[in-house]
């Protein structure tokens, strides 16, 4: 063997022993990040105004500050957090745009997201996935909870109010991201069907922007039985695999994703129905996997593949390719897609 071959080698086997451990305790970022959030971390720091030292945010959390010390420690050495002087000179946490985002509220929020998926009925199914790879067409979700995740949500309301706040908060932060990036998509439209739309916080964005649009929301009986009340928009209960409720053009933001392309197929011809055949068309609102070339969201939009692997039957992200397909099987004479700030892109299929 050359030189620099044994070189290289020996660099790779030196990564390795480094990289691997990042395997071992892969967990433990999501476990950290979800004790700051139950512990109200974010909130405190942000309601104190400026940097916290470790005694005044152990005695505002109400917990010692030995363990408190080691948690941020961690959590600094990966940037969620920084030191920053507090007036009096000392030591003290601050806020960065990440921390903001493990906030309980405010319009970056991702806490809920992190909550539902550190819970422990969405983390058991992932130890099977090994077994769901091995017989197709099993499911890791069925296997952990003896049912799909939309029926277990209904029979586990707790549950199911968990989905909602993470896809509401996941909608505050896409919503106006397709409102700056794409307005156009909206143009001409006086009716929307948000089809799969959770508890409505989606119409709600969309309508505070739109103020002349008529929000539907639409989605199973016991979902929308819970939605609160929000002006301009109608709660309405059914099932999308059975009819749609008609408007100019129908919105699907992280349903399609959920379901095998046989569903997909089925929803979009119901969503077809639904709007007007000369000017209507069904936006779709969904991670689209790039087949050449790679993007910073990438390893975002393969590890979404995985959960939906885990947590539902037949679900999965798509390429533009396989999104072509759907949306060509169920009788759209064609579509664009749109980039947005999001790892969700924006797809108009047009009837
Ligand atoms: C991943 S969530 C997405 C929620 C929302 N679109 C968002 O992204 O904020 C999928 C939604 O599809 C709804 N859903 C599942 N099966 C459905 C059905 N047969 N008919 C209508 N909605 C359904 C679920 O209740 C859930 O609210």
């Amino acid at each position: 063997m050359e030189k620099t071959q044994r070189e290289e080698k020996w660099n790779e086997e030196e990564q390795a022993e480094v990289d691997i451990w990042k395997y071992i305790f892969g967990f433990t970022e999501m476990a950290v990040v979800k004790c700051a959030i139950d512990l109200g971390i974010a909130d405190a720091i942000e309601s104190h105004g400026s940097p916290m030292t470790l005694s005044e945010l152990s005695s505002s959390l109400g917990c010692a500050p030995s363990p408190l010390y080691r948690i941020m420690r961690f959590l600094m050495h990966r940037g969620i957090f920084k030191g920053k002087l507090t007036s009096q000179g000392s030591p003290g946490y601050a806020q960065t745009p990440l921390s903001r985002r493990l906030m309980k509220h405010g319009e970056n929020s991702m806490a809920a997201l992190i909550l539902l998926e550190s819970s422990p009925v969405m983390l058991t199914p992932w130890l099977s996935l090994s077994a769901r790879v091995l017989a197709d067409g099993t499911s890791s979700f069925e296997v952990a909870h003896g049912e799909d995740i939309w029926s277990y949500s209904a029979s586990n309301p707790a549950h199911g109010q968990l989905i909602n706040e993470a896809m509401a908060c996941d909608a505050r932060v896409i919503v106006p991201a397709m409102i700056h990036g794409c307005p156009e998509v909206f143009d001409g439209l006086s009716s929307l069907v948000d089809v799969g739309g959770g508890n409505g916080e989606t119409l709600k964005v969309l309508v505070k922007a739109f103020p002349w649009l008529r929000g539907i929301n639409f989605d199973q009986p016991h979902v929308v039985s819970v939605a609160g009340v929000i002006s301009g928009v109608e709660n309405v209960g059914g099932d999308m695999f059975e009819s749609v409720p008609k408007a100019d053009a129908a919105f699907l933001k992280w349903v399609l994703h959920d379901w095998g392309d046989n569903e997909c197929i089925q929803i979009l011809k119901k969503c077809r129905q639904a709007v007007l055949e000369n000017k209507g068309k069904v936006i779709i609102v969904d991670a689209v996997i790039e087949e050449a070339e790679k993007d910073k969201l990438t390893d975002v939009k393969l590890a979404l593949d995985m959960a939906m692997m885990a947590h539902t039957n037949k679900g999965k992200e798509r390429t533009l390719k396989e999104w072509g397909s759907v949306i060509g099987e169920a009788g759209f004479s064609r579509y664009t897609v749109k980039t947005i700030h999001a790892v969700q892109s924006v797809i108009e299929a047009f009837p």
